[in-house]
C-alpha cells in the first residue's frame, strides 16, 4: 500500500524590498487575522521600527525582551492573554523573532515576521530555537504567515548580522552533503526538492558574493531572498536537514563551551570548511567555502571567531552526542584527526 504523505506549511505573504515596512498593514490584512497584535520586539528593533510597525494596526500592544528563553516566552503568552492579541509580530532579529514564533505556536494564534537583521535563517522558518538545559538546536514551529523584510532598514544593521546571514546560507552545501550521507549509510529520509533548493540558494548566494558589500542595500536584498529560500526548503523537508548538518552541531556546540562569543551564522561558516574537508578530503571543495566567506568578510578561523583552537577542537569531536542527526561526524572524530583537518583548512 502506497503510505506517504507530506504536509508543508509555508509563508503566505513574503515582501522584501526598499521601504516595505509601511506595507506590513496590507500584506497582514490580506490574512484575515483577528483582532490586534502584539508586537514581541527587543530595545534596538523598537526603537527603529516600533512605531511604524504599530501606526499600521488599531490598539497594538507591545512586550520588548532582551533574552530568548522559556521564561521570557512565558511572559509573552501571558502578556498576549491579557491583551488578548489576535495574532503576534515578532520585529527585530533572531531572539524577538524566535520567542514570537514560539509564544504563537503555544497560544494557537498567527505569527507574523518582521526581521530588522538577516543574520540567518531562522527568521522566516518553521524552526524556534530556544536553548533550554544542553540544547541548542532549533525544535519545529509553524513558519510566519507573513514575512516582511524591509531591506533598507536590514541593511543599516550591524554588517556582520548580516555577513553572519550570508554564512548561513553558505553553509547548506555541506548540510546538503551531511543528508545524503545520513541517506546512504543510515536511510534516512530525503527530499531531493528540498536538497536540490538548498544546494541552490548557497549556489545563487556565492555567485552573487561580488554584490555583497557593507553599506549596499542590495546586499540585504540578495541575502534576504537566500534566507527565505532557504526557510522554504526546511518547510519541504519538514527538519532543518536541508540548512543543518555537521557543520551547525558543532555551533551548538560552541554555544555551549563558549557562549556568546561569536554569531551562529560565522560559526557553522568556520565549521563547515572543515567538515567540508572531512567529506571530500585535501583537493575537496573546503577552499571554495573558506574563498566564499572571506569574500563576504564571513570569519575563516577559530582565531577570528574568537574561540581558541582547543574550544574549537573540543566542539568537534563532542559535537555528534549533541542530536540524533548522523552526519561526516558519524559516531565521532578522534582529536588527532579534528586538529589534522583543523591544520589543513587552516581554521586552527
Ligand atoms: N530559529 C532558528 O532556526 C535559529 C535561531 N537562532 C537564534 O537566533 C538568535 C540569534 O539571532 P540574532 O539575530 O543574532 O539575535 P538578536 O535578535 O539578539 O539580534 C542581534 C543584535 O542585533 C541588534 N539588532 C537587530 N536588528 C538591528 C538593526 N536593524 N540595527 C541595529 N541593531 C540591530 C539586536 O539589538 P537588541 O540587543 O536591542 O535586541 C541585537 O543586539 C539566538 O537566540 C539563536 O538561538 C539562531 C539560528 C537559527
Ligand atoms: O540554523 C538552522 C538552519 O540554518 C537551524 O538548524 P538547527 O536545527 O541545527 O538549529
Ligand atoms: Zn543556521
Amino acid at each position: 500500500m502506497f503510505d506517504k504523505r507530506t504536509w508543508i506549511k509555508l509563508p503566505r505573504n513574503v515582501v522584501v524590498g526598499h521601504d516595505v515596512l509601511d506595507e506590513l498593514g496590507e500584506a497582514v490584512g490580506e490574512l484575515s487575522l483577528p483582532g490586534s497584535p502584539l508586537v514581541v520586539t527587543s530595545p534596538t528593533p523598537d526603537r527603529l521600527a516600533g512605531e511604524r510597525v504599530r501606526a499600521q494596526f488599531d490598539d497594538p500592544e507591545t512586550v520588548s525582551i532582551e533574552e530568548a528563553r522559556f521564561d521570557t516566552i512565558e511572559e509573552v503568552v501571558e502578556a498576549a492573554r491579557a491583551t488578548e492579541a489576535g495574532f503576534l509580530i515578532g520585529l527585530g532579529g533572531g531572539k524577538p523573532i524566535d520567542v514570537a514564533k514560539t509564544a504563537s505556536d503555544r497560544l494557537g494564534v498567527g505569527f507574523v515576521s518582521v526581521p530588522t537583521a538577516a543574520s540567518h535563517d531562522g527568521i522566516v522558518s518553521g524552526r524556534s530555537s530556544i536553548p533550554e538545559g544542553d540544547t541548542r538546536h532549533s525544535v519545529a514551529a509553524d513558519p510566519p504567515l507573513a514575512v516582511v523584510a524591509d531591506t533598507e532598514l536590514i541593511a543599516e544593521a550591524p554588517w556582520e548580522l548580516t555577513t553572519a546571514g550570508c554564512a548561513d546560507i553558505i553553509s547548506n552545501y555541506t548540510a546538503v552533503k551531511d543528508w545524503r550521507l545520513a541517506q546512504r549509510l543510515k536511510n534516512v529520509e530525503y527530499s531531493e526538492y528540498a536538497g536540490a533548493l538548498s544546494e541552490m540558494t548557497a549556489e545563487m548566494l556565492v555567485d552573487n558574493a561580488g554584490s555583497i558589500k557593507k553599506d549596499l542595500e542590495e546586499s540585504a536584498w540578495i541575502v534576504v531572498k537566500a534566507l527565505v529560500s532557504s526557510g522554504v526548503a526546511m518547510s519541504i523537508a519538514g527538519s532543518s536537514r536541508p540548512a543543518s548538518g555537521a557543520e551547525h552541531l558543532v555551533s551548538h556546540q560552541l554555544d555551549r563551551i563558549a557562549p556568546g562569543r561569536a554569531l551562529h551564522g560565522h560559526q557553522v561558516g568556520v565549521a563547515s570548511i572543515v567538515t567540508e574537508y572531512l567529506h571530500s578530503g585535501e583537493d575537496g571543495q573546503w577552499r571554495a567555502i573558506r574563498n566564499a566567506l572571506a569574500s563576504i568578510d564571513a570569519p575563516t578561523s577559530a582565531d577570528e571567531l574568537e574561540v581558541t583552537d582547543e574550544e574549537f577542537l573540543e566542539a568537534l569531536t563532542t559535537a555528534h552526542t549533541i542530536r540524533d542527526r548522523y552526519t561526516i561526524l558519524g559516531n565521532g572524530i578522534s582529536e588527532a584527526a579534528a586538529r589534522e583537518a583543523g591544520r589543513v583548512t587552516g581554521v586552527i
